[in-house]
C-alpha cells in the first residue's frame, strides 16, 4: 500500500486525530496510538489496523519511553492543546533533536499560536471562528454545523494527513522531518475556500438561506415523499433543470423562469406538493437514468444496498459485520486494504511495541510494576 513501512504514533486523542491516524493506517501505515494508563475503554472508534501502547506520559520514565519510540518513528500526531507537549518535555525542539527525521503533527482547533491557542473547543467553535458556520442554514433559521463533519474531519484530521503525506514526500529529497501546525479553523476555511474565490460569481451574496446552493434555490434542495423518505434535487444547470421538470411532469412554460430569486419560494411549494405526492422508490423510477440531478436521500443504514453503491463496493464489513465506509480515494495500483479485524484494547500491544522497539524484558517489566506502561491482553475469545 502508498503508505507501507511509514511509523506513526497517534497520541490518543478525541475524533479529529484518530480520523488522521485510521487514514493512515488504512493506506499501510504502522499506527501506534499511545493512550494513557488507567483510562477506561477507548473511545476512539475509528481504530481500525491501528495497535495500542498504554504509557503515561506524564513520568519521566513514560516520557523518556515516548522519546525512544519517537526515534524509530516517522510521524506523530498530537492532539492537545497548544504548550502541553512542552510542559511533558516532549515539544518538538526536544524531539526532533532525538530524530531529525521525525514528522511531528500537531492537529488543534485554534493552531499553536493567536489568542485562543489555549482555548478549549470543539467542531462548532472553530467553524464559527472560520467563517463557514455563517453561510450554514436554511432562510430564517440560526446557523447550524453539519455535526463534526466539517472542521473535526475534513478541516482537521483529512488536512492532517495531507500535511503529513506532503511532509512524507519532501523528506524524501530534504532528508529531514518538520512540524505541522494543524488548525482546524484554518483547515476548515480552507476546504471552504470556494466561499471566498467564488464571491464575484455571486452564489451567496444574498442573506443566508436565499442562495444557489444553501436551500434558497428549489433546485437545489430536499424534498420529502409520500413515504417518508427524501430526495434531493441539484438541478443546477438548465438542461439538467428541463429534465427535472420533466421527471416532476410539470410545464416549463407555466412556470417562472428558473433564476427568478422572487419566484423560487413559489416554485419550491410547487416542488414540495409535486413531491409529496409519490414514494421514494417511485421517483427513482423516475429520475434514475435521466440526467435530472436527483437522487434518493439515504440512511447509513441503506447506503451499502444501493445499486451503485453495491456495484463498486462503497462500504465494507468487517469481522464483527459492522458496515462503514471504504477508504478514498480508489488508487489503481496500490489501493488501501483496511483492517476488517476488532479495534485494539487499550493497552493490547503495548509488550510487544516495546520489545520491538529494544526494550529488554526486565525494562518491561520494570515499567510495568511501576505503573509507567500497562499490557492489557486480549482475552481470547473463547
Ligand atoms: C465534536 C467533537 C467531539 C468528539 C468526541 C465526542 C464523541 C466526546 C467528547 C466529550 C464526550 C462526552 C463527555 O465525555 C461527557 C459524557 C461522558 C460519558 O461517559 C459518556 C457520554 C458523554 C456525553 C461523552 C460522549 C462522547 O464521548 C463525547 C461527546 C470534537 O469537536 S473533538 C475536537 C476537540 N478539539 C481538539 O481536538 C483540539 C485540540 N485539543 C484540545 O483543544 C483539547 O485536547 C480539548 C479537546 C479541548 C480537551 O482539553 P483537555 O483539557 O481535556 O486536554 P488537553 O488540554 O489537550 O490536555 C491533555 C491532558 O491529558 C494529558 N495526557 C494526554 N495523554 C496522556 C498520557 N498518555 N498519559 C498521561 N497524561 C496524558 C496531558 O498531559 C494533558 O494533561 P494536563 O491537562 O494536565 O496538561
Amino acid at each position: 500500500m502508498a503508505l507501507s513501512g511509514v511509523r506513526v504514533l497517534e497520541l490518543a486523542g478525541l475524533a479529529p486525530a484518530p480520523f488522521c491516524g485510521m487514514i493512515l493506517a488504512d493506506f499501510g501505515a504502522q499506527v501506534v496510538r499511545v493512550d494513557r494508563v488507567k483510562s477506561g475503554p477507548q473511545m476512539d472508534s475509528m481504530a481500525r489496523g491501528k495497535r495500542s501502547l498504554a504509557l503515561n506520559l506524564k513520568s519521566p520514565e513514560g516520557a523518556q519511553v515516548l522519546k525512544k519510540l519517537c526515534v524509530h518513528s516517522d510521524v506523530l500526531i498530537e492532539p492537545f492543546r497548544q504548550g502541553v507537549m512542552e510542559k511533558l518535555g516532549l515539544g518538538p525542539e526536544r524531539l526532533l533533536q532525538e530524530n531529525p527525521r521525525l514528522i511531528y503533527a500537531r492537529l488543534t482547533g485554534f493552531g499553536q499560536s493567536g489568542k485562543y491557542a489555549q482555548e478549549a473547543g470543539h467542531d462548532i467553535n472553530y467553524l464559527a471562528l472560520s467563517g463557514l458556520l455563517s453561510n450554514l442554514g436554511r432562510k430564517n433559521e440560526n446557523p447550524y454545523a453539519p455535526l463534526n463533519l466539517l472542521a473535526d474531519f475534513a478541516g482537521g484530521g483529512l488536512i492532517c494527513a495531507l500535511g503529513i503525506a506532503m511532509a512524507l514526500f519532501e523528506r524524501t529529497k530534504s532528508k529531514k522531518g518538520q512540524v505541522i501546525d494543524a488548525s482546524m479553523v484554518e483547515g476548515a476555511a480552507y476546504v471552504g475556500s470556494f466561499l471566498w474565490k467564488a464571491q464575484a460569481i455571486g452564489l451567496w451574496n444574498r442573506p443566508r438561506g436565499e442562495n444557489l446552493l444553501d436551500s434558497g434555490a428549489p433546485f437545489y434542495d430536499t424534498y420529502k415523499t409520500s413515504d417518508g423518505k427524501f430526495m434531493a434535487v441539484g438541478a443546477l444547470e438548465p438542461k439538467f433543470y428541463q429534465a427535472l421538470l420533466k421527471g416532476l411532469d410539470l410545464d416549463s412554460t407555466k412556470l417562472p423562469d428558473q433564476l427568478s430569486f422572487s419566484d423560487w419560494p413559489s416554485l419550491k411549494s410547487i416542488f414540495t406538493d409535486t413531491f409529496s405526492k409519490k414514494t421514494q422508490a417511485e421517483w427513482c423510477k423516475i429520475f434514475d437514468g435521466t440526467d435530472s440531478c436527483v437522487s434518493p436521500v439515504l440512511s447509513l443504514e441503506e447506503v451499502s444496498l444501493h445499486p451503485h453503491n453495491k456495484e463498486r463496493r462503497s462500504f465494507i464489513r468487517d469481522h464483527e459485520e459492522k458496515v462503514s465506509p471504504r477508504p478514498a480515494p480508489l488508487l489503481s495500483r496500490t489501493p488501501a486494504t483496511p483492517c476488517l479485524r476488532r479495534d485494539p484494547l487499550v493497552g493490547e500491544h503495548t509488550h510487544e511495541i516495546l520489545k520491538e522497539t529494544g526494550f529488554t524484558p526486565e525494562e518491561i517489566a520494570k515499567l510495568q510494576s511501576a505503573g509507567i506502561i500497562e499490557c492489557n491482553k486480549a482475552k481470547a475469545n473463547l
